[in-house]
């Protein structure tokens, strides 16, 4: 008798999809037909998604984003898909702490990664910034900071009404994402980290960020780290954007100057994020950048290309990095095409666009590819 043949079993992923608001279920919708076909055309993974419908309307009809048991719910999956939340007619603090930082907080995803870069056939608005010139990684703090949630109001609608908004910087939380950054940028062949802060006017957490980078980059003597403050590092995203390469910054800075790295690298529409647990005892989410859209809700311009290198980080994270790169080397040549929607100057609608990165990876990575 012949031994039993041994098949390779194909690794399955499990993903939990939440689309949630505005164009965030476009994206996603987008981003799982192009991940099916890639699965389909590579054959070495499989992925079930299982959607959840968390969202703004469920909120409005239950009084709830998240119901009873849905992050045990959620635990069970290998990764976390997300489009966006935020809707018109629920006050945004409600929505984003109701669903994406009731995720994050909770499943410690305390690393926010943000990459950018110019693809090819994309334009910088920046005059004579080339493809390469402008090819950063935003390594965001996401669970502390200025939007740690601590505060409150006294006197509320009284003319002595006050309010706070309580940055809270600890030394674990410091410590974690700086090592992480450090990692980030020793991987990466410039090993070049620039920290950001604004330690004159804000002189306690922003000293605390200054001198742990001191201690962290006793353990990274191959990586360069520069110090900037804050406000004159948007002067030097503008200016010189080929002198950057990873950058750490709080969780407010950081949100800010990824969605400039977004613009300047030709739309917000093209940039991913991972929200990482690096420990892996939770599973991690990754999103587009952008937000809900609505004002460019249901009218099929929504750009995917965010929601597909989201989901490039997202098979990376999974340790499908072969997959990983075809994906997005898909995404960009179709971009070199010229097929792009209206935010990178084009006229293709979502479903092109995705329509054209399935044609890609079918006629890349398919058979007739391998035969050829
Ligand atoms: N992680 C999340 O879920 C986030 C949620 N939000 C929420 O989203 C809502 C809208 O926020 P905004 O400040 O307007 O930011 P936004 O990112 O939703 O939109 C800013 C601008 O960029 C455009 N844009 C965004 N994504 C695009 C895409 N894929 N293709 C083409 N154009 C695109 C929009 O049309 C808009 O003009 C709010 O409720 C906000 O709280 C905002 C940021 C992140
Ligand atoms: C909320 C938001 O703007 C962000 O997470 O980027
Ligand atoms: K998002
Ligand atoms: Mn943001």
């Amino acid at each position: 008798m012949s031994p039993p043949v041994s098949i390779p079993a194909s690794k399955c992923y499990n993903i939990a999809s939440i689309p949630a608001d505005g164009i965030g279920p476009e994206v996603v919708e987008a981003a799982i037909v192009v991940l099916k076909q890639l699965s389909e055309t590579l054959g070495s993974f499989t992925i079930d998604f299982k959607h959840y419908n968390w969202s703004s309307e469920t909120y409005k009809k239950t009084g709830k984003y998240i119901p009873d048991g849905g992050l045990d719910e959620l635990k069970k999956h290998d990764a976390i898909l997300f489009g966006a939340v935020g809707a018109p007619d629920v006050p945004d603090h409600i929505s984003l702490w109701g669903l994406r930082l009731a995720i994050c907080q909770p499943f410690q995803q305390y690393a926010n990664v943000r990459p950018t870069k110019v693809f090819k056939g994309t334009q910088s608005p920046l005059r004579n910034c080339k493809v390469g010139d402008l090819d950063w990684v935003i390594i965001r703090e996401n669970s502390e900071g200025e939007y740690a949630g601590q505060g409150g109001r006294s006197h509320r609608g009284r003319a002595w009404e006050s309010a706070t908004e309580v940055s809270v910087f600890t030394r674990h939380g410091v410590e974690r994402i700086m090592r992480f950054a450090f990692e980030t940028a020793q991987k990466r062949p410039r090993k070049l980290l620039t920290l950001v802060t604004k330690s004159n006017a804000q002189r306690n957490g922003m000293v605390l960020w200054d001198e742990v980078a001191v201690i962290v980059a006793k353990d990274f003597p191959d990586v360069t780290v520069d110090k900037m403050l804050v406000d004159a590092m948007t002067c030097r995203m503008v200016l010189k954007p080929e002198s950057l390469d990873t950058i750490v910054a709080t969780n407010l800075h950081a949100d800010i100057l990824s969605d400039l790295a977004a613009a300047l690298a030709g739309s917000i529409g093209i940039a991913p994020t991972s929200n990482l647990d690096p420990t892996r005892e939770n599973p991690s989410m990754f999103e587009p950048i952008h937000g809900s859209a609505f004002d460019i809700t249901g009218k099929g311009i929504s750009n995917p290309v965010a929601t597909f290198w989201t989901s490039a980080e997202m098979l990376a994270w999974l340790g499908e990095d072969d997959a990983s790169k075809k994906l997005l080397d898909a995404v960009e040549r179709v971009c070199e095409k010229g097929i792009v929607t209206a935010d990178l100057g084009g006229k293709a609608s979502t479903v092109e666009v995705t329509n054209a990165v399935v044609e890609e990876i079918k006629s890349s990575y398919g058979k007739a590819a391998k035969t050829a």
